[in-house]
């Protein structure tokens, strides 16, 4: 694929920076772009091309950040839409769907949210009522809480939707099930009769995508719209069950995934960022007759970036390495093989808010060491948060998936005691708990990290079951230790994501030069460090470290801050961002932030006119006080 042809297509970048737009002229921009992009892109993907499927959505994922500094309207349909059709529909209707999907004759999206639930999906409250005698599904939004709230491109784009609906079947209920609805006349672009529909307004970000609202009244579609290759409803209206009613929500475990490299990218975008610029910019004069520092040179500052370099890099092991097991995964339930969907639930479920919670907080910590040029718009740092943040709550609330993850940790870990095997990535929780010698090594402390996760999930299995003898319900119970629950997988968590980043890494050290070997173990070196003395007070409790150990893991941290910074410029060049993509007055490889920043300033509209006509209708007669 030829980046440098898709860019320069005339009329994908902006000449008028998007924050300067209406709501309106930004959707409506964000439409006359996407289509163009479809098409660049599209004519220069060669269908038989051997690229694996997440390198393709890789590629797409970053290029869309120089068209879209905000987002693309069609983002659903490419990341949940044609993933659901291809995950939850039968062959036939695969067949059928994915013609038309892949070609966009039609555009669709994921409408699962309602007002009233996101989060519980068994409360949803859309109703798909099945009536024999026609062979149809009736679809309805029996209260304003059943309204479908949140879908991104359902507003005005889609013309097609997946609903996530209540199937009734003769009055009896039988789950939530994917159907594939039609909601607007192909020809007129009209919504059709039964079907309310409409945007859901200004947000902190996602502004050009257009989440909608979607609302039925006894709409009807046919009884093949139901995506069944799970379950099934026969003509007469018989329940056919899928082997497991959680493949429903296949897509969701897709889109987890998806998401940890997305904060790879975003993460190493911002970082890039706002590197550059420290590298360009000097403030302050520490020592009296020399010039003015790079602020890089500042440790402080120094401690601020790198990490979001590591970081970076261990999302993208983790996410390759996590595509690995879901592909693995998706072929054994292909053929009927359920045993390893429950762990990779559970990984993803500890991967996805871990990489979003770091990715938001790091990004905003990159804004803020970008000083007051950081608060521009025209930096794109802010933007960048907005798009991390609100992957803090989409596709799973942090807090739940992290309860989800306990879940599934609790169950292992009372397994374990009653002598059942633990498996895959739980397997280290049957290892020494036990306090060994603390060596500083790498290894030693990427150990007292799945030590630290052996006690926390021991830990809050003998208190939940203390509040169960104490007499609280087990969901009582469950409430009042969740606190702990979640500590405990982000315990786990860390232990995945340390462990995994380093025998990645080290998988790959054998092929590397030495000296590019050297600088990436660095920052492997740097990330572990980091994040025990982050989780000192754990290593304190659980692990076997002294005051003085403490004291050499500080000075070992900004040794490797020390010895990063030579090539800290050259590390984040390294992720081969073209400034287009950065879209960014801060970030550009040219280091000309001040020009920029100006040349941008003089976009604004308030700069087309010397005199503002506020000036004579309100300033003057004000300050003559005639007003
Ligand atoms: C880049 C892309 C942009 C995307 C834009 C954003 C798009 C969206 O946000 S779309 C909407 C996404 N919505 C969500 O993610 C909703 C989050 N909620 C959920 O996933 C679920 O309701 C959840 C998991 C929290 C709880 O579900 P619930 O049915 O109550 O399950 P629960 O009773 O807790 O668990 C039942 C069992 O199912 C299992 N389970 C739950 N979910 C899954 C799953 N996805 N896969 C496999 N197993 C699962 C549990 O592990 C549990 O197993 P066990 O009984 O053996 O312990
Ligand atoms: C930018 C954006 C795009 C989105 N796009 C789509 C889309 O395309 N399609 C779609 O269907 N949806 C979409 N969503 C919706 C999204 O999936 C939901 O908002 C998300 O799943 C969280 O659910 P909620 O809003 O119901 O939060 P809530 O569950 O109401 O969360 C509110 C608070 O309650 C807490 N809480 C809730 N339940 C529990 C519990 N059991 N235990 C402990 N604490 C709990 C949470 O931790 C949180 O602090 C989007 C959302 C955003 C922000």
């Amino acid at each position: 694929m030829d980046e440098q042809k898709v860019l320069s297509i005339k009329g994908l970048l902006d000449d008028t920076p998007e924050e300067y737009l209406s709501h309106k002229e930004k959707y409506e921009n964000s439409i006359r772009k996407s289509v163009l992009f479809y098409k660049t892109l599209h004519s220069t993907e060669d269908e038989n091309m051997s690229v694996d499927e997440k390198t393709k959505l890789n590629f797409r994922n970053i290029v869309t950040s120089a068209i879209f500094k905000d987002n693309s309207p069609f983002m659903l349909h490419n990341s949940m839409f044609i993933p659901t059709i291809m995950g939850q529909g039968t062959d036939e209707q695969r067949e059928y769907w994915m013609k038309r999907a892949k070609n966009m004759e039609i555009i669709g999206t994921y409408a699962q949210t309602e007002l009233g639930h996101g989060t519980f999906i068994r409360g949803l409250e859309t109703q798909a009522t099945y009536d024999p005698d026609t062979e149809e599904f009736v679809l309805h939004s029996p209260v304003l809480s059943s309204y479908k709230w949140w879908p991104g491109g359902l507003a005005h784009t889609a013309n097609y939707c997946i609903v996530m609906a209540r199937l009734y079947i003769k009055g009896k209920s039988h789950g939530i099930h994917p159907f594939m609805v039609q909601i607007r006349d192909e020809e007129t672009h009209m919504p059709l009769p039964g079907i309310k529909l409409g945007e859901i307004g200004a947000k902190l970000g996602f502004n050009t995508v257009n989440n909608g609202f979607l609302g039925f009244e006894n709409h009807r579609i046919s009884r093949d719209r139901m995506l069944m290759k799970n379950a099934q409803v026969l003509k007469d209206g018989t329940f056919v069950a899928g082997s497991n009613s959680k493949l429903t929500y296949g897509t969701m475990v897709y889109v987890r995934v998806l998401i940890v490299s997305n904060m790879a990218n975003m993460l190493a975008k911002a970082v890039t960022i706002a590197l550059r610029y420290s590298a360009i910019r000097r403030q302050s004069q520490p020592k009296p007759d020399e010039p003015e520092p790079q602020i890089l040179d500042y440790v402080t500052q120094q401690h601020k970036l790198f990490i979001a370099i590591a970081s970076s890099h261990a999302f993208y092991m983790n996410a390759m390495w996590l595509w690995e097991i879901y592909y693995s995964v998706s072929l054994q339930l292909a053929s009927g093989k359920l045993d390893n969907l429950p762990e990779l639930h559970a990984l993803a479920c500890c991967l996805k808010p871990l990489s979003t919670i770091d990715a938001t907080a790091m990004i905003e910590k990159c804004r803020l060491a970008c000083g007051g040029h950081g608060y521009m718009l025209s930096a794109n740092l802010a933007q960048t948060y907005g798009l991390a943040t609100a992957a803090y709550t989409y596709e799973g609330e942090n807090t739940v998936l992290l309860l989800q993850a306990a879940r599934s940790l609790v169950k292992a870990w009372v397994g374990h005691v009653k002598g059942r095997p633990l498996k895959g990535t739980m397997a280290y929780l049957a290892g020494d708990s036990t306090v060994k010698a603390w060596d500083g090594s790498i290894d030693g402390i990427i150990q007292s990290f799945k030590v630290v996760a052996i006690r926390k999930i021991s830990s809050v299995v003998k208190i939940l079951q203390d509040y169960e003898k104490s007499g609280l319900s087990p969901e009582d119970a469950w409430n009042k230790a969740s606190v702990f629950l979640t500590a405990a997988s982000e315990a786990h968590g860390r232990a995945v994501l340390l462990s995994v980043y380093k025998s990645e890494m080290d998988k790959r050290a054998a092929v590397l030069s030495p000296p590019l070997r050297k600088v990436l173990l660095q920052l492997v070196d740097l990330y572990v460090t980091y994040w025990a003395l982050e989780k000192v007070g754990d290593m304190l409790l659980y692990a076997s470290i002294t005051d003085k150990d403490v004291d050499e893991l500080q000075r070992r941290y900004i040794e490797l801050l020390a010895a990063i910074r030579p090539n800290a410029v050259g590390l984040v060049d390294a992720f081969d961002f073209r400034d287009e993509i950065l879209n960014s007055t801060l970030g550009a490889y040219d280091g000309r932030a001040y020009e920029r920043l100006m040349e941008e300033a003089m976009k604004s509209p308030l700069n087309a006119e010397p005199v503002n006509q506020t000036f004579h209708k309100y300033l003057k007669p004000f300050m003559r006080g005639k007003l």
